[in-house]
C-alpha cells in the first residue's frame, strides 16, 4: 500500500509538469485471462513508469509465484492487491496513470468476468477510445460481442483491437487476418468509426512499444503508437454550447454568477443565452474563471458566466445558445443498462441524476431488450443485472437534454434506488418519448391485471404477456 501512495503522489507531480500534454482517456477490455493486467504492466513499464523500488518487488514476486517462466510478471503490477492476485480477478474499476513525450493517458481497468459489464460502462462513458483484447488463440468471444456493443452504445468511436499472445500462435500473419476478419463482421451491426488492429504479445512486449521482429509482415503502428496518434479532438462537440447549472454563486447582491463545466461548444461574452427549461432569455456579461475573467470558454471548461439581466436560473437549468437550444420533455426514449442485483421495475420509482439535475421518475415501459451478442430484440417485463433495453421513461419535472450521440453530458443519466441511495443502472437518451407508450404502461388498471392473470391462468395457448410487473 505505500508503494502505491507513493506511486499515487509522484505520479501528480509528474502529471502537473506534463499538464499541456493532450490526455487520453481509455479503457481496457476483454474476457478474463486475456492479458489486461500484462498488457498494462507492459505499457507503464515500457513507457519508463515504474520506479525502481516497484520493480524490484514484482522480480522477487515472479520469481516466487513463478507463474511466467522467468519472463517478469507484469501482471502483478496491476493486480497490485494481494486479495486480488489469490482470487487471480481484477474487481473493480480502477484508474492508472502514464505520459508519454507526447500524451498523457488515463487508464480505466475494468475486469473481464461476465457479471461486471456494469464497471465496463463506468469507465468507458469518459473514454476516448477502448482497447479491446482478444486471445489469439480464441478469436472473437462472447465479451468481445458485449464489450463492443457497449462501447458503440456509450458512443466510444475509436477502438483498438489488440490481439494478443500472437507469441503462442507463432505470429501467424493467418491467425491476425483472421480475427481481424471475425471482428469486422461483428462491428457491421454497430457505430464504431475508427478501428484498428495490433497483432501483440503483451508479455514478450511485441508490438506494443517497439516494433517486432517476429511479424515482419506487420506494417502498421504499434499499440502505443496508436494510442499516441488516434485523434481525439475530434470526439469533442465545438457546435452546440451547453452549461448545465451546478451552483448560483451570489457572494454578495452586485453579482450573480451561474457557475459548471460547459458540456458542449464555445461561449463568448455577448452571446445570447437562453435558460432551459424556463426559456428566459439574455447576454453574457463576463465569463469569470479561476485564473480571471476571459473572452471565450469552451467545453470541458469550469466556468462562471454573469448575464446583462437579472433572471431566474437555478442549479439544474442549462445554458443554452438562443439560436441552437437543446429539447426540453418530461418524457423520454432512453437506452437503459441495469446495474443492479435487484431487477428494474417498470413504474417503480427511481431518482434520475442528470448533469446538474436529480428528478424522481419511472420506466414507463420496456420497449425491447439487447441480445448482447445477437444484436436481437426480446420482450421482457423486468431489467435483470447487465441487461440492456431500449425504455419509454417518465420524470416528474422537465429536464432539458440532448441526443447522447450528440451532447454526452446532457444526453445521459444514472438511475439512484430511493431507498438505498445505490446507482442501479446508467441511460442514454435517444430523444423525446412518445406519449402513448406512457398509457399503455402507465395506465394499466387493476382491473386489466386480473383479467390479464385470468386470460393467462384459463387459455394459455393464447401467450396474453403477463402485465402484473407493469402495475406498482
Ligand atoms: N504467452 C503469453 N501469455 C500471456 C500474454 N499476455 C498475458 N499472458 C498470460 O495470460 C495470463 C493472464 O494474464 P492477465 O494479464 O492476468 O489477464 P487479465 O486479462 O488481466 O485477467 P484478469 O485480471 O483476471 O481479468 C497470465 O498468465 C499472463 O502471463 C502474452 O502475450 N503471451
Amino acid at each position: 500500500m505505500i508503494e502505491n501512495e507513493l506511486l499515487k503522489a509522484d505520479i501528480e507531480e509528474y502529471l502537473k509538469q506534463h499538464e499541456n500534454k493532450e490526455l487520453l482517456r481509455f479503457i481496457t477490455c476483454g474476457s478474463v485471462d486475456d492479458g489486461k493486467s500484462t498488457l498494462i504492466g507492459r505499457l507503464l513499464h515500457d513507457s519508463k513508469m515504474i520506479f525502481e523500488d516497484q520493480l524490484a518487488a514484482i522480480k522477487n514476486d515472479s520469481k516466487r509465484f513463478n507463474t511466467t517462466d522467468g519472463e517478469i510478471d507484469l501482471a502483478l503490477l496491476v493486480d497490485g492487491l494481494q486479495s486480488e492476485r489469490e482470487q487471480g480477478i481484477t474487481i473493480d474499476v480502477a484508474y492508472r496513470y502514464f505520459a508519454t513525450d507526447k500524451r498523457k493517458f488515463i487508464i480505466a481497468d475494468t475486469p473481464g468476468h461476465e457479471q461486471y459489464t456494469r464497471n465496463m460502462a463506468t469507465g468507458a462513458s469518459t473514454a476516448d477510445l477502448a482497447i479491446i483484447l482478444i486471445d489469439a488463440r480464441y478469436g472473437v468471444q462472447t465479451q468481445t460481442r458485449r464489450h463492443s456493443f457497449i462501447a458503440s452504445l456509450l458512443g466510444l468511436s475509436n477502438v483498438i483491437v489488440a490481439i494478443n499472445k500472437m507469441d503462442l500462435m507463432d505470429f501467424s500473419e493467418d491467425v491476425f487476418e483472421d480475427i481481424k476478419k471475425q471482428y469486422m463482421s461483428l462491428a457491421e451491426s454497430l457505430e464504431l468509426k475508427n478501428i484498428q488492429f495490433a497483432p501483440i504479445s503483451a508479455l514478450k512486449g511485441d508490438n506494443v512499444v517497439t516494433r517486432s521482429e517476429q511479424s515482419p509482415w506487420y506494417h502498421g503502428e504499434t499499440l502505443m503508437e496508436m494510442l499516441e496518434n488516434t485523434p481525439i479532438a475530434e470526439s469533442f462537440n465545438y457546435e452546440d454550447f451547453r452549461l448545465p447549472v451546478q451552483y448560483v454563486n451570489r457572494p454578495n447582491l452586485d453579482f450573480r454568477g451561474f457557475a459548471g463545466t460547459i458540456a458542449a461548444g464555445i461561449v463568448r461574452v455577448g452571446d445570447e443565452l437562453t435558460v432551459l427549461p424556463s426559456g428566459q432569455s439574455s447576454k453574457v456579461k463576463e465569463i469569470v474563471t479561476y485564473d480571471g475573467n476571459i473572452p471565450e470558454a469552451h467545453a470541458a471548461m469550469s466556468v462562471t458566466l454573469t448575464l446583462e439581466d437579472e433572471i431566474d436560473i437555478s442549479r439544474g437549468d442549462v445554458l443554452v445558445h438562443s439560436n441552437n437550444q437543446a429539447e426540453v420533455a418530461s418524457d423520454l426514449e432512453v437506452n437503459v443498462i441495469w446495474m443492479a442485483e435487484q431487477a428494474m421495475t417498470p413504474n417503480k420509482q427511481y431518482d434520475f441524476k442528470f448533469a446538474s439535475k436529480t428528478t424522481p421518475g419511472a420506466f414507463s415501459n420496456i420497449d425491447y431488450t439487447l441480445d448482447v451478442n445477437t444484436m436481437a430484440h426480446g420482450e421482457a417485463v423486468h431489467l435483470k443485472l447487465n441487461e440492456i433495453a431500449r425504455c419509454q421513461l417518465s420524470l416528474n419535472n422537465q429536464i432539458a437534454f440532448d441526443n447522447y450521440k450528440k451532447v454526452k453530458g446532457t444526453g445521459s443519466f444514472i438511475i439512484i434506488d430511493r431507498l438505498t441511495n445505490v446507482t442501479v443502472g446508467a441511460g442514454m437518451i435517444v430523444k423525446k418519448g412518445a406519449t402513448a407508450a406512457k398509457v399503455s404502461g402507465g395506465n394499466i388498471s387493476e382491473f386489466e391485471i386480473e383479467f390479464n392473470a385470468l386470460v393467462r391462468k384459463h387459455f394459455p395457448h393464447w401467450e396474453a404477456k403477463d402485465i402484473s410487473g407493469l402495475f406498482k
